[in-house]
Parts: structure tokens; C-alpha cells; sequence
């Protein structure tokens, strides 16, 4: 079962401090839902997560050989020269889940169209279908929400909740909005402002997360809705 520990000391950039010291834990199946003030260090904490930094001093370490992730970053970072069809299946996103994905999304008439010539709340909801179209281990989410209209934000976010009743991998989702935090994760972490120091680490009540059928629902009338 994948399992994630953190326990930064410190994490310097330009000869800055700019985390720590941090410590948690990301059991399997559990989201984790990580709110501070903007430049407190989440991006940097993620990015640590995922190994595109490894420059720490402390440790983090996944279990095993280390997950498949499924990531959305801050930017949508597509291919702009690719379809969106192309976008997914590049990814290594499984087909019919990336059919799936882009229906639910509301965007499967935007299939055969180049990544370039999206909207930036098209093209962030791209970036969500494939972080979950790949099959992950595990999902790291950064702000995966932003940019979006109040009604594909509600969708996006109920598609997410409708996966990961799905599917439960262990999930860091990085957000400053509380009210989402508590709606999808089980355990909410609150970080200080930079260099981010951990502040709390809440438990979320179980029953205040969607139900299978209600999350399917949910995102069946939200789609309809963001037509
Ligand atoms: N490449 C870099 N070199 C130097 N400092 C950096 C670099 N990237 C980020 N920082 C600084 O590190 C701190 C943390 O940045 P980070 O992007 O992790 O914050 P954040 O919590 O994700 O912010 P936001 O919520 O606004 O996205 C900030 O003070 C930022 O200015």
C-alpha cells in the first residue's frame, strides 16, 4: 500500500528559508488537504513530494518504489501543438477512462482540438482529467480548482470526489479555500505563513464527504448545468 512520510527540517531556496520544519504522514486511500497564505510554501512542499526537488534537508519518502503519480501543477502544462486526445494518450492516461474523463469534464467536444487553443479553464480541467487518467498511485494537486468558473469549479471538484470514491489513492491537495479543503480531504493540514511551519493537522469528521451515488449524481446535474 503506498504510504507517504514527510519530515523537512528546512528547505532553502536563493539562501532563503522557505519550509520548515514540516512532518506528516499520507496513509493509503487518505486525502490530505494542505491550506496556508500564498507564498507559505505549498508549490515548493509539492514539488518536493513529487521529486522534481530533492535538494531538503530532512526526508520524504514514499513507500515501496515510489508511486505512480498522477500531478496537476500550478500551470496547466500541456503540449499546446497536441489535441487534447493527444494530451491524455501521451500521458499514458488508459483510453476509456480519458473518454470517461473528458465527458465528465465537459469536454469531449473539445477532443480533436489543439491544447493551444483552449481556455485556461479548459485547459485546467485537461490538466485534472489527465492527472486522473493515468492509472495513479497517487494524486498531487496543486490548486486544481483555479482559474475555473464557479460551475466548472463545482463540477471539477465533484468529479475529483466522485474518483476518489472510485479509486482512494492517497491524495495531497494543495488549496486556500477551507470549505473545499473539508469537503474532500479526511484530514486538513493549516501551514504558517512562510517559511511554512505546520500549524495543525484537523481530522475531518467522516459523513461530511460524498456518498458513491450522490458524488455520481452530483457531477451528472453539475455537468448538465455547465453546459
Ligand atoms: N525558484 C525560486 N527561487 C527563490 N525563491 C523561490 C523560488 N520559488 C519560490 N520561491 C519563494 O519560495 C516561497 C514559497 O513559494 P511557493 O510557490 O512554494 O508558495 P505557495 O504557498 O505555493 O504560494 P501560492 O499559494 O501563492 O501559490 C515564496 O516566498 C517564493 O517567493
Amino acid at each position: 500500500m503506498t504510504r507517504l512520510t514527510v519530515d523537512i527540517r528546512e528547505k532553502r531556496l536563493a539562501g532563503r528559508a522557505v519550509l520548515g520544519p514540516v512532518s506528516f504522514g499520507l496513509d493509503a486511500g487518505e486525502v490530505v488537504a494542505l491550506v496556508g497564505p500564498s507564498g507559505c510554501g505549498k508549490s515548493t512542499l509539492l514539488r518536493l513530494v513529487a521529486g522534481l526537488d530533492r535538494e531538503v534537508t530532512g526526508t520524504v519518502r514514499w513507500s515501496g518504489e515510489g508511486p505512480r503519480l498522477g500531478v496537476v501543477f500550478q500551470q496547466p502544462r500541456l503540449l499546446p501543438w497536441r489535441t487534447v486526445r493527444q494530451n491524455l494518450d501521451l500521458a499514458g492516461a488508459d483510453g476509456a477512462e480519458a473518454t470517461r474523463l473528458l465527458e465528465r469534464l465537459g469536454l469531449a467536444a473539445k477532443a480533436d482540438v489543439w491544447a493551444s487553443q483552449l481556455s485556461l479553464g479548459m485547459a485546467r480541467r485537461l490538466a485534472l482529467a489527465r492527472a486522473l487518467a493515468v492509472d495513479a498511485q497517487a494524486l498531487l494537486l496543486d490548486e486544481p480548482f483555479a482559474s475555473l468558473d464557479e460551475g466548472n469549479q463545482r463540477l471539477a471538484r465533484a468529479v475529483l470526489a466522485e474518483y476518489l470514491v472510485r479509486r482512494p489513492v492517497p491524495t495531497l491537495l494543495v488549496t486556500h479555500d477551507l470549505a473545499e479543503a473539508v469537503a474532500l480531504a479526511h484530514r486538513v493540514l493549516v501551514l504558517s505563513p512562510g517559511p511554512a511551519r505546520l500549524l495543525f493537522d484537523q481530522a475531518v469528521p467522516p459523513g461530511v464527504r460524498t456518498d458513491p451515488a450522490l458524488a455520481a449524481a452530483t457531477v451528472a446535474v453539475l455537468r448538465d448545468l455547465a453546459r
